[in-house]
């Protein structure tokens, strides 16, 4: 079983290191620095990378800078768009900041 899942499409950009946070809502801000975590695919579980959590950190959707965008590979409007699509008016966001583990 995987730990975490993220939408196919960001598969790519995780295996390479191009996207190294997540921003999630309340119910997946319970993982804690130092967790090591078995990742795998929204649409079939299908496991793809092992990564390290570094920090998890609350912020607002209006305090989004253009630094967490590039560190999701987006621009910030893109950003933006994409979150109001998976949480629908929600402000309270988590930064699960990570790091791909190499040898899994
Ligand atoms: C079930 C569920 O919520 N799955 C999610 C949620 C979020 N994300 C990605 O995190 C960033 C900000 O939200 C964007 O890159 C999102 O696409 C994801 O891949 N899969």
């Amino acid at each position: 079983m995987n730990d975490i899942t993220f939408f196919q499409r960001f598969e790519a950009d995780i295996v390479t290191g191009r996207k190294t946070i997540t921003l999630r809502d309340e119910a997946e801000s319970h993982f804690r620095p130092g967790q090591r975590l078995r990742v795998g695919r929204y649409e079939d579980d299908v496991f793809f990378c092992t990564i390290d959590v570094k920090s998890v950190v609350p912020v607002m959707l209006s305090e989004l800078t253009e630094e967490h965008a590039r560190q999701e590979n987006m621009t910030l409007p893109q950003l933006k768009e994409v979150i109001g699509e998976i949480y629908p008016g929600l402000n309270e966001l988590y930064v699960i900041s990570f790091e791909r583990v190499i040898a899994d």
